[in-house]
């Protein structure tokens, strides 16, 4: 295989179906004496149970697309949609992970994995039993009663991505979610995902700084340009599912679609 067949398709011609989610020449200005516009005319459809990861230079807008799918930001012109539906505001279809964890250091990782479900007013059986199928899920089996501030930085991340599934949201949006940890509990944390990814097939966007997560991870990798952000690449991952280290790292595909997005993103 040479380069040539990686298949990096122009973002616009992945446009013509309906997907979970549904960007349409989006335009981001920060106003204020220093205004700056964050996206222009940026457009893509992630569809059901797709992983879809963004990559770009630092400053590029990928956080302010990522919080305006998450409808926690406005966005100036163009349309989003979730589910064909317009994004006016944070949705329970929508869980958001951050670098940071959302747990409250005063509750303990059982409490904070039920917290969302009780704000919600969801049955207390149903999560609790949600929650104790998680906590083993994420290998976080007798921290149930630990604060996070008891927990390692890759056990905390952990709890905070049981925090959002426990409220099984169809759309996972994470934002540099592992960008805080060391390499080796990154990779771990990866298969991980993966793993809960190919159980559950949640539509995930992620956004991240590393090449080799999002071709580990991914369906498809779109490359933002400099800010103004705009999508300039979609790529295709056309590596065999299910993916673990030992049958991805080594196969010379993986190589060369690190090579080939490394290049477009002049970083080698
Ligand atoms: N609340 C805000 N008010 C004003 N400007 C902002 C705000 N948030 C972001 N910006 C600006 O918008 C641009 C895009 O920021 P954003 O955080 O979305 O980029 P990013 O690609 O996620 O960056 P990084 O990779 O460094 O995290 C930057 O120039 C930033 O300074």
């Amino acid at each position: 295989m040479t380069l040539r067949n990686l298949k990096a398709v122009p973002a616009e011609e992945s446009m013509n179906e309906a997907g979970a989610i549904c960007v349409r020449n989006v335009l981001k200005r920060y106003p204020g004496k220093h205004a700056v516009n964050a996206l222009e005319d940026v457009s893509l459809t992630i569809r059901e149970r797709e992983f879809v990861s963004i990559l770009g230079p630092s400053g590029c807008g990928k956080s302010t697309l990522l919080r305006i799918v998450a409808g926690l930001v406005p966005h100036n012109e163009g349309e989003v949609l979730v589910n064909n539906k317009p994004v006016k505001g944070p949705s329970s279809e929508i869980g958001v992970v951050f670098q940071s964890s959302n747990m409250l250091p005063w509750l303990t990782v059982e409490k904070n994995m039920m917290l969302g479900a009780q704000l919600r007013k969801l049955p207390a059986e149903q999560t609790a039993a949600k929650v104790r199928d998680l906590i083993k899920m994420l290998g976080l089996s007798g921290f149930e009663q630990n604060h996070p501030h008891q927990l390692s930085g890759g056990m905390r991340q952990r709890a905070s991505i049981g925090q959002i599934l426990a409220l099984d949201p169809g759309i996972l949006l994470m934002d540099e979610p592992f960008g805080a940890l060391d390499a080796l509990t990154r990779d771990l944390l990866n298969v991980e995902l993966l793993r809960i990814w190919q159980e559950r097939m949640q539509t995930v966007m992620l956004i991240t700084h590393s090449i080799q997560e999002a071709v580990f991870l991914s369906d498809r990798v779109l490359v933002m340009s400099g800010r103004p952000g705009r999508i300039l690449h979609d790529i295709k991952i056309d590596l065999p599912r299910p993916r673990l280290p030992e049958n991805i790292k080594g196969n010379p595909r993986y190589g060369q679609y690190i090579a080939e997005i490394s290049k477009i993103m002049g970083v080698y």
